[in-house]
């Protein structure tokens, strides 16, 4: 069983679902004002434990000073607040509170002048406590850090002025800006920017991690994004999310529990997976190293690569202990057909991955590895190909699994009635594995993966060093090669297919972090894939 934490960090619900959560909890005996209390005063500590600038100032008092604050004379921060109408406005302004009791230069923006009643209370107790109130942004004083409780999971409708040209306005002004939940907004489910939205350094999302934080469209407005766990009993999670098919984070936890580790004492090398891989072509020879490369990291136990007959030689020099079966080559230097070595057919791979370097030209090829009955993965060329063959037919006939990885033009070739693959990538990655049958791995800064039931994992953490051509073949021989060593395990499939993502991802990271975000070449990734488990 897993701790409550790790249960609870692989969480992730729309606005509805959130609702309905809180609406237990208070429905249980909660009071409402007692949980914003709570809520906001983890937050206050939090900032102040995250900004060592603002804690210096706080300790920079004169020694003669008798309590421990910090006054506006002795040259404290001064913290902007800005307040929205309902409850993320009523969290704002306990954080308001709180820091001005610790002795901060504290100002409140309130534009608003229907608030919901737990925030107007608040507004009032501010104002009695001298904390100056402005409503609109040119009265606003400078500040070193805003505070963003503007708009929470409530926001549905566009913004329209003259709230939208105050948060243009406000990110304008060079100051830090950390959101209360989610970034002023952005719609909760899509993150979608409804009209305009907050520019956040920071974000804490309450409670829960929301769908938002995983959809590209609002990374750009998240800044670093924490929880902040205020102890919602699973108990309630699970009464709301129990009929639903769960979207999930996938977690270092979870990852590394999935991967063929520790390897049984007495095994052997066909007892540890046999991968074959189809992929090159004379034009794309690179893409088939790639692949094998990311397969060679996966601890596979018998690795096959089927390329042109001409890149036999380049692939066993980069490849020394794999099986390079070369194939009869079209006119154009691709993939014609398998030839396989005599004793050996395709039942005797535990999986196939197909796809990396083809070219359009081998649609034969792919023909023949999706009328094989073992576990696939189809991947580039290999999804241009199916497209042309009409995916969902296609996959309709398949008997073993079908693991699609897609980018969002190929899914949009293979998908084309799934119109919203660009605003929400996690509904267009579910109805595309409902559709198909397959499970669906659709790439992104943000990758998700759905299996045809809806369930969906997401990445939730990745770097753009990975935006790069070729690494999306790592990827595909990294996951073949966890698939085929899976073979005999009863693991969901869509499960080794998050661990291959997140483990990606961690590389590209890892490779980041040391080399920076321009240093990460594809054949570098490779290299860095065992730094992620060592
Ligand atoms: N319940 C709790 O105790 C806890 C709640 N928590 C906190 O509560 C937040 C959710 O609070 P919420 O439901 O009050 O919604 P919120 O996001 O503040 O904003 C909605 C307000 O905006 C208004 N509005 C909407 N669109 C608008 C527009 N275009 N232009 C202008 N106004 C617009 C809308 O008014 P409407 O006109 O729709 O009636 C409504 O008043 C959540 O994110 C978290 O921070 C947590 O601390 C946990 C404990
Ligand atoms: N901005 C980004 N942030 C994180 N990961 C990214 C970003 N852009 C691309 N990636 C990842 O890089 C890989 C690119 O794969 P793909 O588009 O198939 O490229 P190629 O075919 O050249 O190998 C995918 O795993 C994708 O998720
Ligand atoms: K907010």
């Amino acid at each position: 069983m897993e701790d409550r934490q790790e249960q609870i960090s692989q969480v992730v619900v729309t606005a509805g679902q959130m609702r309905d959560i809180e609406k237990r909890i208070f429905a249980a005996g909660m009071p409402v004002v007692a949980l914003m209390e709570k809520v906001a005063g983890l937050i206050a500590r939090r900032i102040l434990e995250i900004s060592p600038t603002l804690l210096q100032n706080t300790f920079s008092i004169p020694a003669n000073t008798r309590f421990l604050r910090v006054s506006p004379q002795a040259g404290g921060s001064r913290i902007g607040i800005l307040v929205g109408p309902g409850h993320n406005g009523g969290d704002a302004l306990v954080v308001a509170r709180e820091l001005h009791f610790r002795g901060y230069e504290v100002w409140i923006y309130s534009p608003f002048s229907q608030l919901k009643e737990l925030t107007s209370q608040h507004l009032q107790y501010a104002q009695s406590l001298g904390i100056p109130i402005y409503q609109t942004v040119g009265q606003l004083p400078d500040s070193d850090l805003l505070i963003d409780g503007l708009f929470g999971f409530g926001l549905e409708r566009n913004l329209t002025d003259p709230i939208a040209s105050a948060i243009n306005q406000l990110n304008e002004l060079s100051v830090p800006i950390y959101s209360i939940d989610l970034p002023s907004g952005l719609h909760t489910d899509t993150g979608v920017v409804l009209g305009t939205a907050i520019r956040a350094t920071r974000t804490f999302c309450l409670g829960l991690w929301k769908l938002a934080f995983f959809q590209d469209q609002a990374l750009e407005y998240l800044g670093k994004a924490e929880l902040i766990d205020f102890d919602i009993p699973l108990a309630d999670v699970e009464a709301v999310l129990k009929d639903v098919p769960r979207i999930k984070r996938i977690t270092a936890t979870k990852a590394l529990a999935t991967l063929p580790l520790p390897r049984p004492a007495v095994t052997h090398k066909y007892k540890e997976g046999h991968l074959l891989l189809i992929c090159g072509s004379r034009r794309y020879a690179g893409g088939s190293i790639l692949t094998g490369l990311g397969a060679r990291a996966s601890g596979v136990g018998m690795l096959s690569i089927a390329v042109p007959e001409s890149l036999k030689s380049i692939l066993v020099s980069h490849l020394p202990e794999a099986l390079i079966v070369g194939c009869p080559e079209t006119e154009t230097g691709a993939n014609a057909h398998l030839q396989l070595p005599e004793n050996t057919d395709l039942s005797s791979f535990n999986a196939i991955a197909c796809g990396p370097g083809l070219t359009r030209d081998a649609t034969p090829i792919v023909q023949e590895a999706i009328a094989v009955d073992r576990p696939l993965i189809l991947d580039a060329d290999g999804l241009n190909i199916l497209a042309q063959m009409g995916a969902i037919a296609t996959l309709k006939k398949r008997q073993a699994v079908t693991i699609l990885t897609p980018h969002t033009g190929e899914f949009q070739r293979l998908f084309p009635d799934i119109a919203n693959a660009k605003y929400d990538r996690v509904k267009a990655v579910q109805a595309a594995a409902g559709q198909s049958g397959a499970v669906v791995l659709l790439k992104g800064a943000r990758t998700a993966i759905a299996n045809p039931q809806g369930g969906v994992w997401i990445v939730p953490e990745s770097t753009p060093a990975l935006a790069r051509g070729g690494s999306g073949d790592v990827l595909t021989g990294l996951l073949g090669g966890l698939l085929a060593q899976a073979a005999t395990k009863q693991i969901p499939v869509e499960d080794i297919v998050a661990t291959a993502a997140w483990w990606h991802s961690q590389a590209g990271i890892i490779a980041a972090q040391e080399r920076t975000e321009l240093g990460v070449d594809a054949f570098t990734l490779t290299q860095y894939l065992l730094k992620v488990l060592t």
